[in-house]
């Protein structure tokens, strides 16, 4: 089969389970801008056609199918090695959760190739592809390219908001010779779902509590009021640190990045590093009982006074509402 000069790869690794990563449409939308998307579609077992046409709707113009034995760590690897060799794309691309930059790095080693990572948005010049960081928690805006080769690119979660045109979905097979020195999973256990609440990433509503609330008993009004409204609970690093949230809920520069239709911030003062990952939130409310708190800077409405008295207050008026 013949494919065009400009195919972009776009690594997706299906779950265990046949689960399809909602992170599939920004991938296909960011390729979407340098070039042609060809999803790398890595599969525990057989495919089904919900997921090829959910994937061709994304953006596919082919979709390269390499069914792994998962219990075979770094057999991906060999499924992007056997996938850039017969594409030749322009760029890989891979989404920065753990699990992607995890795969991204250990990709480039194999093959040779520059490694941008944590992304922001993707585009090309006369001399080829160039790729936007922010770092430095956000302070700073840098721009990068690769001196060699077609580059593997980690793109930052939420960051890119274009989407593909649907593609054909064009299928093929393709065969990956595990790695010789690949160690072996012999036995796993899934971790129990704990919460029917939003997976934070892509919540449309975050309830995110901070420092300010002086203990577990006290940060249950966040949670209270995330189920109240349909939503995900997110927390600072110091809030984390407290033990009122698990470390998946931190929110910022070491924890994750959201982009939500409605942000709470409650009780937290707004540090550049908390910031960083909810600052492209469509709508922020505040509540701080310091009225100088950097984060009424950023918020679209901000109340000042004692989260301890308005949540139990805010939550119930909601269930009321709710009837
Ligand atoms: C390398 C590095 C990485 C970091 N990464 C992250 C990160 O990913 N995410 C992150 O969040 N932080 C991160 N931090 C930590 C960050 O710098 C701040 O320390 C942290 O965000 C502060 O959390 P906070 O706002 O909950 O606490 P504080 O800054 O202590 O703020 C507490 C706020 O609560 C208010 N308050 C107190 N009581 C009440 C009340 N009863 N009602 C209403 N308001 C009240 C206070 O007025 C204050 O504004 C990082 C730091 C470093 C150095």
């Amino acid at each position: 089969m013949t494919y065009p000069d400009n195919c972009v790869l776009v690594v997706c690794e299906l779950a265990a389970d046949g689960g399809l990563p909602e992170t599939i449409s920004e991938l296909c939308g960011a390729a979407s801008a340098i070039g042609t998307p060809v999803v790398l579609l890595i599969a525990p077992g057989e495919v089904a056609e919900t997921t090829t046409n959910t994937i061709a709707q994304a953006g596919a113009e082919h979709i390269a199918i390499v069914v792994q034995d998962y219990s075979q760590l770094g057999s991906a690897v060999a499924a992007v090695e056997e996938a850039i060799s017969e594409f030749s794309p322009v760029a890989t691309l891979f989404i920065a959760d753990a699990d992607g930059t995890d795969l991204a790095g250990r990709a480039a080693v194999h093959v040779q190739r520059a490694l941008l990572s944590n992304v922001t948005g993707i585009d090309r010049d006369d001399e080829g592809i160039i790729a936007y960081h922010s770092v430095l928690g956000d302070t700073y805006d840098v721009t990068s390219a690769a001196t060699f080769n077609s580059p593997i690119i980690t793109l930052r979660r939420n960051a890119v908001e274009l989407r593909a045109k649907p593609g054909a979905g064009r299928k093929t097979e393709l065969q990956a010779a595990a790695l010789s020195h690949a160690a072996i999973i012999t036995e796993s256990t899934a971790l129990p779902q704990t919460s029917g609440r939003p997976a934070l990433p892509n919540a449309q509503v975050v309830v995110a509590g901070g420092r300010g609330f002086s203990s577990t008993e006290e940060f249950q009004a966040v949670e209270d009021l995330a189920d109240a409204l349909g939503g995900a609970v997110g927390a600072t690093r110091a809030a984390v640190d407290a033990g009122y949230a698990d470390p998946a809920a931190q929110i910022g520069h070491s924890g994750v990045s959201v982009q939500p239709d409605v942000y709470f911030a409650l009780a937290l003062s707004g540090a550049i590093q908390h910031v960083s990952g909810m600052k492209s939130s469509k709508h922020i409310i505040a509540i701080n009982k310091d009225e100088d708190a950097p984060i009424f800077d950023l918020a679209d409405f901000g109340v000042v006074g004692d989260v301890v008295e308005i949540l139990p207050k805010l939550t119930s008026l909601l269930a009321q509402r709710k009837g």
